[in-house]
């Protein structure tokens, strides 16, 4: 059977997006996530699967030294995150409009702020496949720890915004303002591999009604039912643009150990694996992130695991194991 991508020119485009990005969270390493990962042989493994593979290095990032960046309320980094992640929103949106597959490689998973503007500036109507651990919804309010990469999705569905933020930055726009016109409907997401949501995540899940499968709908009606159960939310039709956002920490800590906040009684090898190829199975993905890739977490032999799964995810998401 030939699967084709709905979206994608042809012949079929990947460009890697290679963000070194920590800023959204404090452990140093997983911006030697991406760096990895292309280390490992990924452009050569994508250029086997018969994707055209454009990669011209990663992003340099320019740094905000703290001084100038405070925190804003509970938020750390404010700047220093908007920045990059607008920088990023806009590079995700060319590759989107030139008809290439924009797959973004992280670092922290505030970066998916980014990724889904710029999915959303190509395609209005894309809906959003999050695997986690976590919700990363937590607004400038619930947050606990002032992480970034924990409220990515509070931005993007607009509970969060530059004006939660005040308005006073010393005559520079306020951090996230850029993100004032972005909005990804509730409808629009949902969620698989959860089993650490905050209790202020909690209440925004149910209040909105988020599309939320957690590894207690997985034990109960198996990984198969429920890719179909969240695509049924979402895209009910089968006809709307996918973005993937997968957080290695979605998987069991066996499988992936090297990442900055590993839960336990996560997906398997095979659970990860079966997303991502139903996925493209649906020929409607437009852009993928693999993020929290954490190379300086644990030994030699678990970085080198979880840096060849994450590479894997990505191949199965693009096609690897379909007959
Ligand atoms: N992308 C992640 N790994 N996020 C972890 C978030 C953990 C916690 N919920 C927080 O807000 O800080
Ligand atoms: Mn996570
Ligand atoms: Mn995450």
């Amino acid at each position: 059977m030939n699967h084709k991508l709905r979206f994608i020119a042809e012949p079929k485009t990947v460009s890697i997006v290679g963000c070194p990005f920590s800023g959204g969270q404090h452990r140093v390493g997983v911006d030697k996530g991406p760096i990895h990962m292309v280390n490992a042989g990924l452009v050569e493994q994508l250029r086997g699967l018969g994707w055209i593979v454009e990669f011209d290095g990663h992003h340099q990032f320019e740094d905000i030294s703290a001084e100038f960046d405070p925190p804003i309320g509970k938020l750390k980094n404010p700047r220093f995150v908007s920045k990059v992640t607008q920088a990023v929103a806009q590079v995700v949106g060319d590759h989107a409009t030139r008809g290439s597959l924009p797959l973004t490689l992280g670092g922290d998973h505030s970066l998916a702020m980014g990724t889904i503007a710029g999915t959303l500036s190509r395609y209005s109507d894309a809906c959003v496949i999050w695997v986690d651990a976590h919700a990363d919804i937590n607004t400038h309010e619930t947050t606990d720890s002032g992480n970034i990469h924990g409220m990515p999705l509070a931005f993007l569905t607009s509970l969060s915004g530059s004006k939660s933020l005040g308005n006073n930055n010393g005559g520079q726009p306020v951090p996230f303002s850029w993100l004032d016109s972005v909005h990804l409907h509730p409808s629009r997401l949902a969620y698989i591999g959860l089993r650490d949501v905050d209790q202020g995540e909690k209440t925004i899940l149910r209040e909105h009604n988020i599309a939320a499968f957690s590894m207690h709908e997985i034990d109960r009606y198996g990984i198969g039912s429920v890719v179909e159960m969240a695509l049924d939310r979402v895209n009910p039709d089968r006809s709307k643009p996918i973005h993937l956002s997968f957080d290695v920490d979605a998987l069991d800590p066996s499988v992936a150990p090297s990442t900055g906040t590993p839960v336990r009684g996560g997906l398997t090898f095979r659970e990860g694996h079966y997303i991502c190829e139903r996925l493209y199975e649906t020929g409607l993905l437009v852009a993928i992130d693999l993020m929290e890739v954490n190379p300086s977490l644990r030994d030699a032999a678990d970085v080198q695991q979880t840096v060849a799964v994450g590479c894997s995810l990505v191949r199965a998401a693009l096609g690897e194991t379909l007959l």
